[in-house]
This record gives structure tokens, C-alpha cells and sequence, in this order.
């Protein structure tokens, strides 16, 4: 577990975790009615949440997979990240891939927040790489089965 300070400004409860070994919270829209996603539009939707994570930490903003399954609505920059000395409000940028409009209702759970930690890299300019088994190989040269 890790403490994380929340200013909640938004109408609805603070979020949570559904289960308890959820990895992520599900996050709500915090908008003045409803808006209507068009195929193909995206949008920023504001959570009316802010918060500070430790340094050394990140939340990712993930899609919800029922939202993507059933309506192809999904989080355009996925993972969105949220960095721990950013203090603006979380928004999430929604996208409809489908065919249909889609309609966000205020509260409607959007995406959801994963807390991760990660790790800085100090790069090391050098000539040569080690040799590896895979080498350059990438982009399905191990077969597509
Ligand atoms: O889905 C997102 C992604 C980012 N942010 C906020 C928090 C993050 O710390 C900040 C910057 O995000 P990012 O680095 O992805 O965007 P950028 O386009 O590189 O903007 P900047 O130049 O401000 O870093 O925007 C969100 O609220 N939602
Ligand atoms: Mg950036």
C-alpha cells in the first residue's frame, strides 16, 4: 500500500478499489449532464480529482475492457500517465472506435488508475552493445505461432 494525498473536487465519492486485489480504481466523470462521443471523436473528460503521489511513482490511466468490449470505447493515450509532480486535475481522453455514438454520463465510471512505481535511467553512451540471442530480431522474427 501506498499513501496517496486526493483533493477531491468532483460531485461523487472518492474512488476505490472494486475487489480486493483490484490493481486498478475505477474513475469517474465529473461532467454537467451527459456528452456524446461521435465514431472516431475523442474527448477530455475531467475527473475533478487532483492528486500527489510519492516520488518515485506514476498512475496510469487504463481503459475500462467492458467499456472497449461492448461500445470500442477506449483511453486514446493508453496508459496515460499522470507524473508525481503534476498538481492539475486527472483528465482522460476517451475515444469511440465504433460505429455508434456513445453517450458518457456524469459519474459513469470512465477508466480506470493503476499506481505503479518506476525507475530513472541514468543513460550510459557507449560504442558496442552486448551480444544477445535475439539480437536485432523483433517485430515477430521468433513466428507469428
Ligand atoms: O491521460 C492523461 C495524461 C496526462 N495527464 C496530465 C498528468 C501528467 O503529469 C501531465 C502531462 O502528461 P504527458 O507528459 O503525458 O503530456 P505531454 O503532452 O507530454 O505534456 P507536458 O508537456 O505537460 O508533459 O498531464 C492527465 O491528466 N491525463
Ligand atoms: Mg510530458
Amino acid at each position: 500500500m501506498t499513501n496517496v494525498q486526493i483533493i477531491n473536487k468532483s460531485k461523487h465519492e472518492l474512488p476505490g478499489y472494486s475487489t480486493e486485489h483490484s490493481a486498478g480504481m475505477d474513475l469517474r466523470a465529473n461532467i454537467d449532464g451527459a456528452i456524446i462521443l461521435k465514431p472516431l471523436q475523442r474527448v477530455l473528460i475531467p475527473t475533478g480529482l487532483f492528486i500527489q503521489l510519492p516520488e518515485g511513482h506514476e498512475a496510469q490511466i487504463r481503459p475500462r475492457s467492458g467499456l472497449a468490449a461492448k461500445f470500442g470505447v477506449t483511453v486514446l493515450n493508453t496508459p496515460g500517465t499522470i507524473d508525481a509532480d503534476y498538481r492539475g486535475e486527472i483528465k482522460v481522453i476517451l475515444v469511440n472506435l465504433s460505429n455508434d455514438d456513445f453517450v458518457i454520463n456524469d459519474g459513469e465510471r470512465i477508466c480506470q488508475m493503476v499506481i505503479a512505481q518506476y525507475t530513472k535511467a541514468n543513460l550510459l553512451e557507449v560504442e558496442i552493445l552486448e551480444d544477445s540471442v535475439r539480437g536485432s530480431g523483433g517485430f515477430g522474427h521468433t513466428g507469428t505461432n
